[in-house]
């Protein structure tokens, strides 16, 4: 499998590289060149395999020669080894034709964790096969960096910087990246939004002077073995729903776009996806998108579902490139245009045979939903996970397929809002009950990407110890 990037500009890559370059020379962002395709046969036949057995299966095609197939056989097993439910990504129902999928039963209770868990183990076996080392520089808007942290935590070839929005995640959420004491490990509460941090991410990654010199990788959804890892579990919780048989909707949480672009990707594979419903909180840059055709920038607001407060999202230059036939040079123009004009139009017929939909949910909705689901299906979700159901509810087409609505993070990683909706405050499980009484070490900086770039060079080990 070979790699191009969205703007077209940037060397063609394989596997290996990709996973270690992150955005590319160009500033696009890296993608297969083909969909690899799954006949109805080999969909059916994942209903006979674990969920190490369907990631490897699947994710197959990627990887080329890059990684030996039983050599990765055995990553999935381990990537999916410490999930505390033996299904990895269970289903549960809600009402007669609607489901959650589970993805927080991971190590740090949110979706990201079935990506970033795989990754780790890719940069160690990659990076130990010719001795090298990486400096990850990485944003998070909470969630992104400790399910991060956790994967590469006193990793020798891995230093890491995750830059955070301060006073803007959940305390549970700053607390998770920030009681990570290990050496390699550095938190930086940057005062400005989560577009800023993932701003100066994207600027770090287009100094080549500085990428080369630190040898930079990428944590974020920027990273196409994110993207990929997340395709899997579309098709599993599919086919335990009746794919390829019969189709299955889906509603995403959604901030940077990169899990309902999985969704996407798993659709070009072979699923049968009746519907992908982008749900947004008040930040509604991609439901504003999908509805009108115009891609404008706003401010961010800080909402109750934080890790979504997000108004540039990484992964929609990826739909871009798709939308526009894989024309590097057109999408390098909408590109151009979000920096000088802060926003670009498509043609909405561009998008009317597509299979996405989406809506936002302003907070008081968020809250009732909570509020509405422990009551009518006793279960307790996140306000993530509530906004993705208002918005599937309100965008659902066709009430006899299945919808399944994408529980990203675990309740408990936002108390005071479950708390405000319901009266009940969940609690941490116990391999965190102590995360309030940890010490936490972070370094406060200011929205000055000279000042972090600066911080990274003095701590980096691939320059300290050269
Ligand atoms: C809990 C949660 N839900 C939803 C999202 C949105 O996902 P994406 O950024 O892939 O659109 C995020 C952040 O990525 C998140 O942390
Ligand atoms: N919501 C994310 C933001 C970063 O998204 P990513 O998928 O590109 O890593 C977070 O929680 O950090």
């Amino acid at each position: 499998m070979r790699y191009i990037s969205t703007r077209g500009e940037a060397p063609v890559l394989n596997f290996k590289e990709v996973v270690l370059t992150g955005l590319a020379r160009d500033g696009g962002l890296y993608l297969p060149e083909s969909w690899p395709q799954f006949s109805k046969e080999d969909i059916q036949s994942l209903a006979g395999m674990s969920y190490a057995e369907a990631a490897a299966f699947l994710l197959q095609p990627f990887l080329g020669d890059s990684i030996d197939a039983a050599d990765f056989r055995k990553m999935t097993e381990k990537a999916y080894a410490g999930f505390v439910h033996n299904a990895v990504v269970p289903v549960s129902q809600l009402d007669s034709n609607e489901f959650l999928m589970e993805l927080y039963h991971g190590p740090t209770l949110a979706f990201k964790d079935v990506a970033l868990q795989l990754l780790g183990l890719l940069y160690d076996h990659l990076l130990a096969r010719e001795g090298k080392r990486v400096t990850i520089v990485g944003a998070t808007s909470g969630d992104t960096g400790s399910a991060a942290i956790e994967a590469c935590r006193g990793r020798e070839a891995v230093d890491i910087f995750i830059l955070h929005p301060k006073g803007r995640v959940s305390e549970v959420q700053r607390r998770q990246m920030t009681t990570v004491l290990d050496d390699n490990v550095h938190n930086i509460a940057v005062e400005g939004d989560f577009d800023d941090c993932q701003a100066m991410v994207k600027a770090m990654f287009n100094d080549h002077d500085f990428r080369d010199s630190l040898a930079v990788s990428a944590v974020n959804s920027i990273n196409w073995a994110r993207v990929m890892a997340q395709i899997v579990y579309y098709f599993t919780v599919g086919v335990s729903l009746g794919a390829p048989s019969r189709p299955v909707s889906f509603s995403v949480p959604s901030g940077n776009f990169g899990d309902v672009y999985a969704g996407y990707a798993a659709s070009k594979m072979g699923l049968p996806v009746e519907q992908l419903i982008v749900a947004t909180n008040r930040n509604d840059i991609l439901s504003r998108f999908f509805n009108s055709g115009e891609y404008r920038k706003s401010g961010v607001n800080p909402t109750i579902s934080p890790s979504m407060d997000i108004q540039v999202s990484s992964n929609f230059e990826r739909f871009l490139a798709d939308l526009y036939g894989r024309d590097g040079g057109a999408v390098s123009d909408l590109m151009q245009k979000l920096d000088s004009e802060g926003g670009f139009s498509v043609n909405m017929s561009l998008l009317n045979e597509g299979i996405f939909s989406a809506g936002c949910c302003d907070e008081e909705e968020t809250l009732a939903t909570i509020r509405r689901t422990l009551k009518d299906s006793a279960k307790l979700v996140d306000p993530h996970t509530a906004v993705g159901l208002a918005v599937g509810n309100r965008c659902r087409k066709n009430k006899d397929i299945p919808l399944v609505t994408l529980s990203t993070a675990h309740p408990a990683k936002f108390p005071d809002a479950v708390e405000e909706a319901t009266g009940e405050r969940p609690g941490l499980p116990k391999h965190m009950a102590d995360l309030f009484s940890r010490d936490e070490r972070l370094v406060d900086l200011p929205n000055n990407l000279e000042t972090v770039k600066s911080y990274i060079k003095e701590r980096a080990r691939i320059l300290t110890e050269a």
